[in-house]
């Protein structure tokens, strides 16, 4: 072998081991690339679905998807995933606590009374959910957005229904809504409350004030602050009521005591009387006998005149004697009666003021303060007459419930006092209206409940649309402005022995609610 060929043959060797070198370098070349190109899809991929988690975290994983965009060493990589490694890591833990507060919270929910807070599909799932075994984002996350999206439709449903009933577009008192709920009920309660009250003249005008408090809406504080001045006219009033009681039967003690005086008196004159009047007759006796033996006893008919004459006179005497002494005992006795008479006289009027008084006073809390209509307390007493009277002839008996129309927007939009005359005046239409076959109440605020005896239900609801068409007629004028009041009845009569007070009272009351949903100023039958 020449030296020439030797070294071709080193040559080519050295030329293969390079080629081979070269495509082993190309393969690894093409590996890595493909590995980089796998790394960044996956990456890509990852991106997409943390995208938004985190914003530290996206900027992490931007800055690494540029370096694979443009070949980068190993270590440049390396560092990078080693970095975001770590953040994840801190994370992680911050992630745990977060599932943990979001658990407490669905289980808070789910667990809640006040379950009308979310509707009963998110409750469901959310009570699934807590009964899986362990909890991850992936499973708590949803459940979180739909608990999140629940919250809001049971906010808007509270702020529109706010923004109806109250006029009121503020959004923190929509917050507040179950709250103001509540807080309305009161109101309305206190309401009826006080229309149940009346003390005369003397707390018109405090009573009057905390009514018209009382239909604007208030906070908490203030309708604590109405409550408790209520509590203090009451209580004034109680007061007022057993001072004059004890004035009444302090009178009446007196009185007894005069008349017990009396009797004592005329008992004891009478007992001295019947003693001085035996006393005159025992003398008259012995007058009569000393007269007798005196003319049995005479000889001489001189002396004897004498005699008679000295004895008669005696004689006169003591008839006289005891006819002042009868006189006198009359005159006292009659003194002392004509004193007891005068007395029971003065007794016997208080005791009829009393009595007016305290049937007034039955009355009056049975009244209506503002429309003078028997009040709901003596709707419930009347109620209960009619039913059992109906329990037993079965005579035709109506309940009727009428709701004045959008009263809120009277008060709003012309004031509280034209709110009081509108109630007044339809009171006085419903009377004329339903004549005297009717028992008419307020039932509390712009509710008017009716009871028609007598009436079956056809006649009843000619009547109530007659009663409808002729508020509707009624020319309002407040502020200078003509408006048109409206109002809905809903009424039910009793049919079957299964009928109570309570479920006939709940069908009108339906009617009245279905006359509302279907536009109002309606009258609907149950
Ligand atoms: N002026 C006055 N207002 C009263 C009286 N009692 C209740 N109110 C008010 O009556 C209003 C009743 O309003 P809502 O229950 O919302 O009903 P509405 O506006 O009549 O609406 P609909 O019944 O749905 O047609 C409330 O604003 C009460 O404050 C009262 O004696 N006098």
């Amino acid at each position: 072998m020449t030296e020439l060929t030797v070294t071709e043959q080193k040559l080519a060797q050295a030329t293969k081991r390079l080629q081979e070198s070269i495509q082993s370098r190309q393969r690894l070349e093409r590996q890595y690339e493909r590995d980089t190109q796998r790394l960044n899809t996956f990456i890509g991929s990852f991106f997409q679905t943390v995208l938004g988690v985190d914003s530290v975290l996206d900027q992490k994983l931007l800055k690494l998807r540029g370096q694979l965009q443009k070949n980068p060493s190993v270590d440049s990589i390396e560092a990078a995933l080693e970095d975001i490694n770590d953040y994840a890591q801190s994370q992680q833990l911050q992630i745990q606590r977060l599932l943990k507060d979001g658990y407490d919270i669905l289980e808070h929910l789910a667990n809640s009374r006040n379950e009308k807070l979310l509707p009963t599909p998110i409750l469901t799932s959310i009570k699934q959910t807590l009964a899986l075994p362990a909890l991850s984002v992936t499973s708590i996350t949803p459940l979180l957005v739909n608990v999140i999206h629940g919250l809001q439709q049971t906010y808007q449903q509270f702020a529109t229904k706010n923004a109806v009933n109250d006029g009121d577009n503020n959004p923190t008192a929509a917050i507040e809504s179950i709250s103001l709920e509540r807080l309305k009920q009161w109101r309305k309660e206190l309401i009826n409350l006080l229309s149940m009250l009346d003390f005369g003249s003397r707390d018109e005008v405090s009573l009057q004030t905390i009514r018209q408090k009382l239909t604007q809406q208030l906070s908490r504080d203030q309708l604590l602050e109405q409550c408790i001045k209520l509590i203090r006219i009451v209580l004034a009033s109680i007061r007022e009521e057993r001072k004059s009681a004890q004035h009444f039967l302090s009178e009446l003690t007196d009185t007894l005591t005069s008349l017990q005086q009396t009797v004592a008196t005329s008992k004891e004159s009478q007992q001295l009387g019947n003693q001085q009047q035996n006393s005159l007759t025992d003398k008259l006796t012995s007058n009569v006998q000393a007269l007798s033996n005196t003319i049995e006893h005479a000889s001489d008919l001189v002396v004897l005149k004498q005699q008679v004459q000295q004895q008669l006179r005696k004689l006169a005497e003591t008839v006289q004697q005891k006819k002042q002494l009868e006189e006198a005992q009359q005159r006292k006795l009659s003194n002392q009666f004509s004193e007891l008479e005068s007395r029971a006289k003065d007794f016997q009027q208080q005791a009829k003021e009393y009595k007016k008084r305290l049937s007034e006073q039955r009355f009056k809390s049975l009244q209506d303060s503002l429309t003078r209509l028997p009040n709901r307390a003596a709707f419930e007493e009347r109620f209960a007459l009619e039913y059992k009277r109906w329990q037993k002839t079965k005579a035709p008996l109506v309940v009727a419930i009428a709701d004045v129309d959008h009263f809120k927007r009277i008060n709003d939009n012309y004031g509280h006092t034209a709110g009081d005359k509108t109630l007044q005046v339809i009171a006085n239409v419903l009377k004329k209206s339903l004549g005297q076959a009717a028992f008419i109440s307020r039932y509390g605020g712009e509710e008017f409940v009716m009871l028609l005896a007598d009436s079956d239900s056809d006649s009843a609801l000619k009547l109530l649309e007659r009663a409808r068409t002729t508020v509707r007629e009624i020319p309002f004028r407040f502020k200078n402005e003509d408006i048109s009041i409206t109002i809905s009845f809903g009424m039910a009569d009793f049919q079957s022995s299964l009928d109570t007070m309570s479920s006939v009272f709940e069908k009108a009351d339906n009617a009245l609610y279905k006359a509302k949903s279907e536009g109002r100023d309606i009258v609907i039958r149950a």
